[in-house]
Protein backbone atom coordinates (compact mmCIF):
# COMPACT_ATOMS: atom_id res chain seq x y z
CA UNK A 1 0.00 0.00 0.00
CA UNK A 2 2.55 2.53 1.20
CA UNK A 3 4.01 1.37 -2.39
CA UNK A 4 1.03 2.38 -4.54
CA UNK A 5 1.15 5.76 -2.89
CA UNK A 6 4.98 6.18 -3.32
CA UNK A 7 3.98 5.07 -6.92
CA UNK A 8 0.86 7.89 -7.28
CA UNK A 9 3.09 10.54 -5.98
CA UNK A 10 5.90 9.84 -7.98
CA UNK A 11 3.84 9.65 -11.32
CA UNK A 12 1.85 12.53 -10.27
CA UNK A 13 5.07 14.53 -9.95
CA UNK A 14 6.12 13.19 -13.33
CA UNK A 15 3.26 14.48 -14.65
CA UNK A 16 3.10 17.91 -13.60
CA UNK A 17 6.50 18.01 -14.57
CA UNK A 18 4.78 17.34 -18.47
CA UNK A 19 2.39 19.63 -18.38
CA UNK A 20 5.09 22.05 -17.06
CA UNK A 21 7.37 21.41 -19.44
CA UNK A 22 4.56 21.32 -22.13
CA UNK A 23 3.40 24.99 -21.21
CA UNK A 24 6.59 26.22 -21.53
CA UNK A 25 6.90 24.48 -25.22
CA UNK A 26 3.79 26.51 -26.11
CA UNK A 27 4.93 30.07 -24.91
CA UNK A 28 8.40 29.32 -26.44
CA UNK A 29 6.68 28.05 -29.96
CA UNK A 30 4.28 30.80 -29.78
CA UNK A 31 7.32 33.37 -29.35
CA UNK A 32 9.49 31.70 -32.10
CA UNK A 33 6.26 32.06 -34.45
CA UNK A 34 5.91 35.71 -33.63
CA UNK A 35 8.94 36.33 -34.43
CA UNK A 36 9.31 34.54 -38.22
CA UNK A 37 5.99 36.17 -38.29
CA UNK A 38 7.37 39.57 -38.15
CA UNK A 39 5.01 40.60 -34.52
CA UNK A 40 8.42 41.35 -32.82
CA UNK A 41 6.67 43.64 -30.22
CA UNK A 42 4.42 41.01 -29.13
CA UNK A 43 7.28 38.26 -28.61
CA UNK A 44 9.13 40.54 -26.81
CA UNK A 45 6.10 41.40 -24.73
CA UNK A 46 5.33 37.94 -24.60
CA UNK A 47 8.48 37.07 -23.66
CA UNK A 48 8.87 39.80 -20.25
CA UNK A 49 4.89 38.32 -19.06
CA UNK A 50 6.21 34.87 -19.60
CA UNK A 51 9.85 35.41 -18.00
CA UNK A 52 10.55 33.20 -20.75
CA UNK A 53 12.23 34.06 -23.70
CA UNK A 54 14.11 32.79 -27.01
CA UNK A 55 17.55 32.94 -25.42
CA UNK A 56 16.54 30.42 -22.92
CA UNK A 57 14.89 28.45 -25.50
CA UNK A 58 14.19 28.12 -28.78
CA UNK A 59 11.94 25.69 -31.10
CA UNK A 60 13.71 22.39 -32.08
CA UNK A 61 14.54 22.00 -35.45
CA UNK A 62 12.23 21.70 -37.85
CA UNK A 63 9.39 22.25 -35.94
CA UNK A 64 6.96 25.32 -35.67
CA UNK A 65 3.48 26.38 -34.99
CA UNK A 66 1.89 26.45 -38.13
CA UNK A 67 3.13 22.81 -39.08
CA UNK A 68 1.89 21.53 -35.80
CA UNK A 69 -1.01 23.16 -36.77
CA UNK A 70 -1.13 21.59 -40.07
CA UNK A 71 -0.17 18.18 -38.59
CA UNK A 72 -3.39 18.31 -36.13
CA UNK A 73 -5.58 19.24 -38.40
CA UNK A 74 -5.16 16.64 -40.85
CA UNK A 75 -4.86 14.50 -37.71
CA UNK A 76 -8.22 15.49 -36.56
CA UNK A 77 -9.41 14.89 -39.93
CA UNK A 78 -8.49 11.38 -40.36
CA UNK A 79 -10.17 10.37 -36.97
CA UNK A 80 -13.47 12.32 -37.14
CA UNK A 81 -13.88 12.93 -40.78
CA UNK A 82 -14.46 16.20 -40.47
CA UNK A 83 -12.09 19.30 -39.95
CA UNK A 84 -11.42 20.57 -36.83
CA UNK A 85 -13.35 23.99 -35.71
CA UNK A 86 -9.98 25.96 -34.22
CA UNK A 87 -11.01 29.10 -33.79
CA UNK A 88 -15.07 30.65 -33.05
CA UNK A 89 -16.38 34.41 -34.28
CA UNK A 90 -16.83 35.62 -30.68
CA UNK A 91 -18.71 39.02 -30.43
CA UNK A 92 -16.32 41.79 -30.03
CA UNK A 93 -18.27 44.36 -28.06
CA UNK A 94 -16.91 43.56 -24.60
CA UNK A 95 -13.45 43.18 -26.15
CA UNK A 96 -11.99 46.73 -26.10
CA UNK A 97 -8.32 46.95 -26.32
CA UNK A 98 -6.14 43.56 -26.77
CA UNK A 99 -8.47 40.12 -27.50
CA UNK A 100 -8.67 38.58 -24.36
CA UNK A 101 -8.80 34.88 -23.95
CA UNK A 102 -11.96 34.47 -22.72
CA UNK A 103 -12.36 32.69 -19.06
CA UNK A 104 -13.54 29.58 -20.30
CA UNK A 105 -10.26 29.46 -21.42
CA UNK A 106 -11.14 26.74 -24.66
CA UNK A 107 -10.31 29.12 -27.17
CA UNK A 108 -7.22 28.72 -29.13
CA UNK A 109 -7.06 31.47 -31.13
CA UNK A 110 -4.47 31.80 -33.71
CA UNK A 111 -3.20 34.13 -36.20
CA UNK A 112 -3.44 32.79 -39.74
CA UNK A 113 -2.05 35.79 -41.25
CA UNK A 114 1.34 34.17 -41.66
CA UNK A 115 1.96 34.04 -45.41
CA UNK A 116 4.76 31.44 -44.93
CA UNK A 117 4.01 28.48 -46.78
CA UNK A 118 4.73 26.00 -44.80
CA UNK A 119 5.55 22.50 -46.54
CA UNK A 120 3.14 19.94 -44.66
CA UNK A 121 4.65 16.92 -46.88
CA UNK A 122 5.98 13.86 -45.24
CA UNK A 123 3.94 14.65 -42.01
CA UNK A 124 4.73 11.02 -40.80
CA UNK A 125 8.29 11.44 -41.27
CA UNK A 126 7.88 15.04 -39.78
CA UNK A 127 5.44 13.80 -36.75
CA UNK A 128 7.70 11.23 -35.66
CA UNK A 129 10.29 13.40 -35.45
CA UNK A 130 8.38 16.05 -33.44
CA UNK A 131 8.06 13.77 -30.76
CA UNK A 132 11.38 13.42 -30.73
CA UNK A 133 11.80 16.44 -30.46
CA UNK A 134 9.56 16.71 -27.95
CA UNK A 135 10.97 13.72 -25.81
CA UNK A 136 14.20 15.42 -26.16
CA UNK A 137 12.97 18.93 -24.89
CA UNK A 138 11.27 17.25 -21.63
CA UNK A 139 14.46 15.73 -20.93
CA UNK A 140 16.57 18.33 -21.05
CA UNK A 141 13.99 20.49 -19.14
CA UNK A 142 14.59 18.15 -15.96
CA UNK A 143 18.21 18.52 -15.71
CA UNK A 144 17.90 22.82 -16.23
CA UNK A 145 16.56 24.99 -13.46
CA UNK A 146 12.72 25.53 -13.95
CA UNK A 147 11.99 28.04 -15.84
CA UNK A 148 7.95 28.37 -15.25
CA UNK A 149 7.51 28.22 -11.97
CA UNK A 150 5.91 31.93 -12.19
CA UNK A 151 3.39 30.21 -14.46
CA UNK A 152 2.19 27.96 -11.41
CA UNK A 153 3.42 24.77 -11.15
CA UNK A 154 0.90 22.40 -12.69
CA UNK A 155 0.19 20.68 -9.19
CA UNK A 156 -3.75 21.86 -10.08
CA UNK A 157 -4.09 18.75 -12.51
CA UNK A 158 -5.85 16.62 -9.48
CA UNK A 159 -7.30 14.52 -11.51
CA UNK A 160 -4.93 13.78 -14.22
CA UNK A 161 -5.25 10.31 -14.39
CA UNK A 162 -7.01 9.53 -17.30
CA UNK A 163 -6.61 11.34 -20.48
CA UNK A 164 -9.85 13.31 -20.41
CA UNK A 165 -8.07 15.22 -17.79
CA UNK A 166 -5.05 15.67 -19.45
CA UNK A 167 -7.61 16.95 -21.97
CA UNK A 168 -8.65 19.65 -19.78
CA UNK A 169 -4.99 20.48 -18.53
CA UNK A 170 -4.05 21.14 -22.24
CA UNK A 171 -7.28 23.37 -22.25
CA UNK A 172 -7.17 24.94 -18.75
CA UNK A 173 -6.45 28.77 -19.14
CA UNK A 174 -3.79 28.37 -16.46
CA UNK A 175 -2.19 26.90 -19.34
CA UNK A 176 -1.02 30.08 -21.06
CA UNK A 177 -1.68 32.15 -17.96
CA UNK A 178 -0.07 35.74 -17.72
CA UNK A 179 -1.13 38.20 -14.98
CA UNK A 180 -4.62 38.01 -13.66
CA UNK A 181 -6.95 40.65 -15.49
CA UNK A 182 -6.73 43.80 -13.72
CA UNK A 183 -8.27 45.94 -16.87
CA UNK A 184 -11.07 47.54 -14.59
CA UNK A 185 -8.40 48.91 -11.95
CA UNK A 186 -5.25 49.85 -14.16
CA UNK A 187 -3.08 50.51 -10.76
CA UNK A 188 -3.57 46.74 -9.78
CA UNK A 189 -1.94 46.10 -13.18
CA UNK A 190 0.84 47.95 -12.31
CA UNK A 191 1.80 46.39 -8.62
CA UNK A 192 0.91 43.14 -10.79
CA UNK A 193 3.02 43.92 -13.34
CA UNK A 194 5.98 44.89 -10.62
CA UNK A 195 5.43 42.19 -8.25
CA UNK A 196 5.85 39.28 -11.14
CA UNK A 197 9.44 41.21 -12.27
CA UNK A 198 10.95 41.92 -9.08
CA UNK A 199 9.13 39.76 -6.27
CA UNK A 200 8.32 36.87 -8.14
CA UNK A 201 11.27 34.34 -8.54
CA UNK A 202 10.76 31.47 -10.93
CA UNK A 203 13.56 29.92 -9.16
CA UNK A 204 14.96 30.56 -6.21
CA UNK A 205 17.25 27.98 -6.66
CA UNK A 206 18.58 27.00 -3.42
CA UNK A 207 18.28 23.25 -1.85
CA UNK A 208 17.57 22.46 1.67
CA UNK A 209 21.42 20.69 1.58
CA UNK A 210 22.90 24.11 0.39
CA UNK A 211 22.12 24.89 4.10
CA UNK A 212 24.41 23.66 6.87
CA UNK A 213 22.90 22.46 9.49
CA UNK A 214 18.59 23.44 10.64
CA UNK A 215 18.02 19.87 10.71
CA UNK A 216 15.07 20.21 12.67
CA UNK A 217 13.79 23.39 10.78
CA UNK A 218 14.34 21.74 7.39
CA UNK A 219 12.18 18.31 8.78
CA UNK A 220 9.27 20.94 10.02
CA UNK A 221 9.14 22.85 6.70
CA UNK A 222 9.20 20.05 4.18
CA UNK A 223 6.88 18.33 6.55
CA UNK A 224 4.47 21.60 6.50
CA UNK A 225 4.64 22.21 2.68
CA UNK A 226 6.74 19.28 0.88
CA UNK A 227 4.68 16.24 2.10
CA UNK A 228 1.06 18.18 2.07
CA UNK A 229 1.68 18.56 -1.49
CA UNK A 230 2.68 15.48 -2.55
CA UNK A 231 -0.09 13.50 -0.40
CA UNK A 232 -2.79 16.02 0.10
CA UNK A 233 -5.00 13.39 0.49
CA UNK A 234 -3.58 12.98 4.23
CA UNK A 235 -3.66 15.82 4.80
CA UNK A 236 -7.53 17.45 5.76
CA UNK A 237 -9.50 18.11 8.76
CA UNK A 238 -7.35 18.29 11.79
CA UNK A 239 -4.09 17.42 9.77
CA UNK A 240 -4.34 20.55 7.45
CA UNK A 241 -1.53 21.67 6.07
CA UNK A 242 0.18 25.16 8.25
CA UNK A 243 -0.71 28.12 6.12
CA UNK A 244 1.15 30.34 8.39
CA UNK A 245 4.91 29.57 9.30
CA UNK A 246 7.37 32.19 11.00
CA UNK A 247 10.95 32.00 11.07
CA UNK A 248 12.63 33.86 13.70
CA UNK A 249 16.49 34.38 15.17
CA UNK A 250 19.50 36.92 15.36
CA UNK A 251 20.90 37.91 11.54
CA UNK A 252 22.29 36.03 8.79
CA UNK A 253 21.66 32.27 9.95
CA UNK A 254 19.67 30.87 7.30
CA UNK A 255 16.30 32.09 7.42
CA UNK A 256 16.25 33.40 3.57
CA UNK A 257 17.89 30.04 2.61
CA UNK A 258 15.22 27.87 3.76
CA UNK A 259 12.49 30.13 2.44
CA UNK A 260 13.99 29.52 -0.92
CA UNK A 261 15.27 25.71 -0.07
CA UNK A 262 11.10 25.75 0.32
CA UNK A 263 9.93 27.21 -2.76
CA UNK A 264 12.76 25.35 -4.99
CA UNK A 265 11.96 22.19 -3.82
CA UNK A 266 8.71 22.26 -3.24
CA UNK A 267 8.29 23.59 -6.76
CA UNK A 268 5.99 26.78 -5.17
CA UNK A 269 6.29 30.09 -7.34
CA UNK A 270 8.11 32.14 -4.97
CA UNK A 271 7.40 35.57 -3.98
CA UNK A 272 10.20 37.13 -1.79
CA UNK A 273 9.21 40.46 -0.42
CA UNK A 274 11.74 42.28 1.31
CA UNK A 275 9.21 44.08 3.81
CA UNK A 276 11.13 47.33 4.49
CA UNK A 277 11.50 48.16 0.77
CA UNK A 278 8.61 47.11 -0.46
CA UNK A 279 6.88 49.57 1.69
CA UNK A 280 9.25 52.58 1.17
CA UNK A 281 8.74 51.98 -2.28
CA UNK A 282 5.48 51.59 -2.36
CA UNK A 283 4.23 54.33 0.62
CA UNK A 284 0.80 54.98 0.54
CA UNK A 285 -0.44 52.36 -1.71
CA UNK A 286 1.06 48.94 0.37
CA UNK A 287 -2.00 48.37 1.35
CA UNK A 288 -3.21 47.50 -2.61
CA UNK A 289 0.60 45.52 -2.97
CA UNK A 290 -0.58 43.34 0.10
CA UNK A 291 -3.98 42.73 -1.73
CA UNK A 292 -2.45 41.84 -5.34
CA UNK A 293 0.36 39.66 -3.90
CA UNK A 294 -2.02 37.15 -1.70
CA UNK A 295 -3.84 38.07 -5.30
CA UNK A 296 -1.47 36.58 -7.75
CA UNK A 297 -0.26 33.94 -5.06
CA UNK A 298 -3.70 32.03 -5.61
CA UNK A 299 -3.45 32.66 -9.00
CA UNK A 300 0.23 31.31 -9.80
CA UNK A 301 -0.65 28.13 -6.46
CA UNK A 302 0.77 26.68 -5.33
CA UNK A 303 3.24 29.67 -4.01
CA UNK A 304 5.02 30.74 -1.19
CA UNK A 305 5.25 34.16 0.07
CA UNK A 306 8.05 35.16 2.16
CA UNK A 307 7.93 38.31 3.96
CA UNK A 308 11.23 39.16 5.38
CA UNK A 309 11.52 41.64 8.30
CA UNK A 310 8.16 41.30 9.27
CA UNK A 311 8.35 43.25 12.48
CA UNK A 312 9.44 46.08 10.17
CA UNK A 313 5.86 46.15 8.56
CA UNK A 314 3.93 44.02 11.76
CA UNK A 315 4.90 45.60 14.82
CA UNK A 316 2.50 46.42 17.55
CA UNK A 317 -0.08 47.99 16.57
CA UNK A 318 -0.54 51.21 17.77
CA UNK A 319 2.31 51.31 19.77
CA UNK A 320 4.26 53.37 18.15
CA UNK A 321 2.11 56.90 18.62
CA UNK A 322 3.26 58.41 15.17
CA UNK A 323 2.23 55.34 13.46
CA UNK A 324 1.37 56.19 9.54
CA UNK A 325 -2.28 55.85 8.81
CA UNK A 326 -1.27 54.18 5.29
CA UNK A 327 1.02 51.81 7.78
CA UNK A 328 -2.18 50.75 9.68
CA UNK A 329 -4.28 50.43 6.81
CA UNK A 330 -1.49 48.19 5.18
CA UNK A 331 -1.46 45.96 8.32
CA UNK A 332 -5.00 45.55 8.32
CA UNK A 333 -4.79 44.19 5.07
CA UNK A 334 -2.34 42.06 5.61
CA UNK A 335 -3.83 40.41 8.33
CA UNK A 336 -7.50 40.46 6.25
CA UNK A 337 -5.58 38.36 4.03
CA UNK A 338 -3.85 35.72 5.85
CA UNK A 339 -7.52 35.27 7.29
CA UNK A 340 -8.44 34.58 3.78
CA UNK A 341 -5.61 32.27 3.51
CA UNK A 342 -6.46 30.26 6.53
CA UNK A 343 -9.44 29.41 5.33
CA UNK A 344 -8.80 28.74 1.87
CA UNK A 345 -8.00 25.50 0.20
CA UNK A 346 -5.52 27.10 -1.93
CA UNK A 347 -2.11 26.22 -1.52
CA UNK A 348 -0.52 29.33 -0.86
CA UNK A 349 1.98 29.18 2.15
CA UNK A 350 3.43 32.29 4.33
CA UNK A 351 6.76 32.13 5.69
CA UNK A 352 7.69 35.43 7.97
CA UNK A 353 11.08 36.21 8.78
CA UNK A 354 11.89 38.17 11.77
CA UNK A 355 14.78 39.07 14.40
CA UNK A 356 12.73 40.70 16.58
CA UNK A 357 9.62 38.51 17.10
CA UNK A 358 8.71 40.04 20.41
CA UNK A 359 7.78 43.65 18.40
CA UNK A 360 5.31 41.55 16.49
CA UNK A 361 1.45 42.47 16.55
CA UNK A 362 0.01 39.68 18.78
CA UNK A 363 -2.88 39.18 15.81
CA UNK A 364 -0.24 38.82 13.59
CA UNK A 365 1.49 36.38 15.55
CA UNK A 366 -1.60 34.31 16.18
CA UNK A 367 -2.21 34.00 12.22
CA UNK A 368 1.19 32.30 12.16
CA UNK A 369 0.55 29.30 13.44
CA UNK A 370 4.21 27.49 13.57
CA UNK A 371 7.28 29.64 14.80
CA UNK A 372 10.79 27.89 14.09
CA UNK A 373 13.52 29.54 16.34
CA UNK A 374 16.66 29.37 13.89
CA UNK A 375 19.45 30.13 15.96
CA UNK A 376 23.46 30.31 15.46
CA UNK A 377 25.18 27.66 13.72
CA UNK A 378 26.43 24.88 16.03
CA UNK A 379 29.36 23.54 15.96
CA UNK A 380 29.18 20.52 12.71
CA UNK A 381 27.32 23.26 11.05
CA UNK A 382 30.18 26.08 11.29
CA UNK A 383 32.66 22.75 10.67
CA UNK A 384 30.69 22.32 7.09
CA UNK A 385 30.31 25.94 6.39
CA UNK A 386 33.96 26.44 6.22
CA UNK A 387 34.82 22.96 4.63
CA UNK A 388 32.09 24.06 1.84
CA UNK A 389 33.98 27.66 1.55
CA UNK A 390 37.51 26.50 1.75
CA UNK A 391 37.45 23.05 0.48
CA UNK A 392 40.55 20.88 1.14
CA UNK A 393 42.38 21.64 -1.82
CA UNK A 394 42.23 25.45 -1.36
CA UNK A 395 43.82 25.14 2.08
CA UNK A 396 46.34 24.11 3.80
CA UNK A 397 46.17 21.49 6.18
CA UNK A 398 43.37 23.75 7.37
CA UNK A 399 42.09 22.52 10.97
CA UNK A 400 38.40 22.92 10.29
CA UNK A 401 37.28 21.33 13.75
CA UNK A 402 39.51 24.02 15.56
CA UNK A 403 38.45 27.01 13.32
CA UNK A 404 34.76 26.13 13.78
CA UNK A 405 34.92 26.10 17.66
CA UNK A 406 36.71 29.91 17.46
CA UNK A 407 33.88 30.59 15.04
CA UNK A 408 31.33 30.34 18.29
CA UNK A 409 29.06 32.99 18.07
CA UNK A 410 29.10 33.71 14.39
CA UNK A 411 25.98 33.24 12.25
CA UNK A 412 26.37 31.84 9.21
CA UNK A 413 26.61 35.20 6.37
CA UNK A 414 29.33 35.91 9.28
CA UNK A 415 31.09 32.94 8.47
CA UNK A 416 30.87 33.50 4.82
CA UNK A 417 32.64 36.40 5.38
CA UNK A 418 35.54 34.94 7.14
CA UNK A 419 35.88 32.38 4.44
CA UNK A 420 35.90 35.00 1.95
CA UNK A 421 38.46 37.35 3.69
CA UNK A 422 40.69 34.05 4.32
CA UNK A 423 40.29 33.10 0.88
CA UNK A 424 40.79 36.47 -0.51
CA UNK A 425 45.18 36.42 0.82
CA UNK A 426 46.20 34.10 -1.32
CA UNK A 427 44.90 35.91 -4.15
CA UNK A 428 46.20 39.25 -2.67
CA UNK A 429 49.37 37.38 -2.07
CA UNK A 430 49.54 36.47 -5.67
CA UNK A 431 48.35 39.51 -7.09
CA UNK A 432 50.72 41.44 -5.61
CA UNK A 433 53.63 38.91 -6.71
CA UNK A 434 52.42 39.84 -10.86
CA UNK A 435 52.11 43.49 -9.93
CA UNK A 436 55.33 43.96 -8.68
CA UNK A 437 57.18 41.94 -11.87
CA UNK A 438 58.82 44.35 -14.03
CA UNK A 439 57.74 43.12 -17.50
CA UNK A 440 60.02 43.05 -20.27
CA UNK A 441 57.83 44.40 -23.15
CA UNK A 442 59.34 43.05 -25.93
CA UNK A 443 60.10 39.27 -23.84
CA UNK A 444 55.79 39.79 -23.18
CA UNK A 445 55.09 40.22 -26.62
CA UNK A 446 57.42 37.38 -28.02
CA UNK A 447 55.54 35.09 -25.23
CA UNK A 448 52.18 36.17 -26.59
CA UNK A 449 53.52 35.39 -29.99
CA UNK A 450 54.79 31.56 -28.81
CA UNK A 451 50.72 31.79 -27.09
CA UNK A 452 52.19 31.32 -24.03
CA UNK A 453 49.77 33.75 -22.30
CA UNK A 454 47.45 31.76 -20.72
CA UNK A 455 46.93 32.51 -17.08
CA UNK A 456 45.20 28.83 -16.82
CA UNK A 457 47.91 27.47 -14.23
CA UNK A 458 48.30 30.31 -12.33
CA UNK A 459 46.39 29.98 -8.99
CA UNK A 460 46.47 31.35 -5.88
CA UNK A 461 48.06 29.38 -3.10
CA UNK A 462 46.69 27.57 -0.62
CA UNK A 463 44.98 29.25 2.73
CA UNK A 464 47.25 28.68 5.00
CA UNK A 465 46.27 28.50 9.50
CA UNK A 466 47.61 32.23 9.87
CA UNK A 467 45.01 33.18 6.83
CA UNK A 468 42.13 32.25 8.51
CA UNK A 469 43.33 33.42 12.06
CA UNK A 470 43.61 36.57 10.70
CA UNK A 471 40.31 36.63 8.83
CA UNK A 472 38.94 35.98 12.32
CA UNK A 473 40.51 38.93 13.96
CA UNK A 474 38.99 40.87 10.99
CA UNK A 475 35.72 40.07 10.69
CA UNK A 476 34.59 39.86 13.82
CA UNK A 477 30.40 38.13 15.49
CA UNK A 478 27.51 40.44 14.25
CA UNK A 479 26.14 41.56 18.17
CA UNK A 480 23.65 38.69 19.26
CA UNK A 481 22.41 40.77 22.11
CA UNK A 482 19.63 38.96 21.92
CA UNK A 483 20.03 34.85 22.30
CA UNK A 484 18.62 34.73 25.54
CA UNK A 485 15.36 37.20 24.67
CA UNK A 486 15.10 34.58 21.50
CA UNK A 487 15.41 31.69 24.13
CA UNK A 488 13.13 32.97 26.27
CA UNK A 489 10.32 33.99 23.44
CA UNK A 490 10.91 30.46 22.35
CA UNK A 491 9.74 29.25 25.55
CA UNK A 492 7.02 31.62 25.78
CA UNK A 493 5.58 31.73 22.28
CA UNK A 494 7.58 29.30 20.16
CA UNK A 495 6.47 26.14 18.64
CA UNK A 496 7.61 22.83 20.49
CA UNK A 497 4.81 20.73 19.21
CA UNK A 498 6.31 19.99 16.06
CA UNK A 499 3.92 18.42 13.53
CA UNK A 500 6.50 15.78 12.10
CA UNK A 501 4.73 12.82 10.64
CA UNK A 502 6.11 9.46 10.19
CA UNK A 503 4.61 7.50 8.14
CA UNK A 504 3.96 4.42 9.39
CA UNK A 505 1.78 1.31 9.14
CA UNK A 506 -0.01 -1.41 11.29
CA UNK A 507 -0.38 -4.71 11.55
CA UNK A 508 -3.75 -4.46 9.68
CA UNK A 509 -2.81 -2.55 7.07
CA UNK A 510 -4.56 0.85 8.36
CA UNK A 511 -1.47 3.55 7.80
CA UNK A 512 -0.97 6.32 10.23
CA UNK A 513 1.30 8.97 11.07
CA UNK A 514 3.09 9.41 14.66
CA UNK A 515 2.79 13.27 15.72
CA UNK A 516 5.50 14.45 17.89
CA UNK A 517 3.36 16.20 20.49
CA UNK A 518 1.54 14.35 22.22
CA UNK A 519 1.92 15.63 25.95
CA UNK A 520 2.11 12.27 28.02
CA UNK A 521 4.78 10.96 25.90
CA UNK A 522 5.71 12.89 22.68
CA UNK A 523 3.99 10.74 20.32
CA UNK A 524 0.62 10.84 18.40
CA UNK A 525 -1.23 8.46 16.27
CA UNK A 526 -3.79 9.68 14.02
CA UNK A 527 -4.84 6.74 12.28
CA UNK A 528 -5.75 6.56 8.28
CA UNK A 529 -7.85 3.85 6.80
CA UNK A 530 -6.67 2.01 3.87
CA UNK A 531 -7.41 4.82 1.31
CA UNK A 532 -5.38 7.41 2.96
CA UNK A 533 -8.61 8.82 4.52
CA UNK A 534 -7.60 10.32 8.17
CA UNK A 535 -10.29 8.57 10.63
CA UNK A 536 -9.97 11.83 12.55
CA UNK A 537 -8.68 9.70 16.01
CA UNK A 538 -6.12 11.31 17.94
CA UNK A 539 -4.82 8.66 20.74
CA UNK A 540 -1.30 9.45 22.18
CA UNK A 541 1.05 5.89 21.84
N1 LIG B 1 22.90 27.53 7.65
C1 LIG B 1 23.56 28.09 6.65
N2 LIG B 1 24.16 27.32 5.72
C2 LIG B 1 24.84 27.86 4.69
N3 LIG B 1 24.99 29.19 4.51
C3 LIG B 1 24.42 30.01 5.41
C4 LIG B 1 23.66 29.51 6.51
N4 LIG B 1 23.20 30.55 7.23
C5 LIG B 1 23.63 31.66 6.60
N5 LIG B 1 24.37 31.34 5.51
C6 LIG B 1 25.03 32.30 4.61
O1 LIG B 1 24.65 33.60 5.03
C7 LIG B 1 23.98 34.30 3.98
C8 LIG B 1 22.81 35.07 4.58
O2 LIG B 1 21.82 34.12 4.98
P1 LIG B 1 20.27 34.47 4.99
O3 LIG B 1 20.02 35.66 4.11
O4 LIG B 1 19.50 33.24 4.72
O5 LIG B 1 20.10 34.92 6.49
P2 LIG B 1 18.81 35.50 7.20
O6 LIG B 1 18.65 34.70 8.45
O7 LIG B 1 17.67 35.54 6.26
O8 LIG B 1 19.31 36.96 7.55
P3 LIG B 1 18.43 38.27 7.86
O9 LIG B 1 17.68 37.98 9.11
O10 LIG B 1 19.47 39.33 8.03
O11 LIG B 1 17.54 38.49 6.66
C9 LIG B 1 23.55 33.24 3.01
O12 LIG B 1 23.53 33.74 1.70
C10 LIG B 1 24.58 32.17 3.17
O13 LIG B 1 25.69 32.47 2.38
Amino acid sequence: MLNKIKIDSESRLSEEQKIKDRRRNVIILIQRYLVNAGYIDSATKLGTESNLSLNQYDAADNIDLYMILCEFEQFYEMKFMKPPKLVKKVDGQNTPGLPRIPSSGKSSSTNTSNSNNQNSTGSNKKSTQQSKEKDNNNKDAKNEPDSLEIQGTGVQQKQSNNEESNQKDWFDPRVLKGLPDYSDVPEFQQLAAYLQRDICSENPNVKFSDIAGLDQAKKLLKEAVLVPLKYPHFFQGILEPWKGVLLFGPPGTGKTMLAKAVATECRTTFFNVQASSVVSKWRGESEKLIRVLFDLARHYEPSTIFIDEMDSIMGQRGSAGNEHEGGRRMKTELLIQLDGLLKSKKRVFLLAASNLPWDLDIAMLRRLEKRIYIPLPDQESRESMIRRYIPQEMSENLNYPQFAEALKNYSGSDIKLVCKEAAMKPLRRLLSQIEDIQVDVRTAKQKKQQNLTSYDDVRPGPVTETDFAEAMNQVKPSPSVFENQYLKWEKESGSHDFRLYTMAQNSVGRQYFLQENCPKNGFQKVISNSDGNIGGDLECI
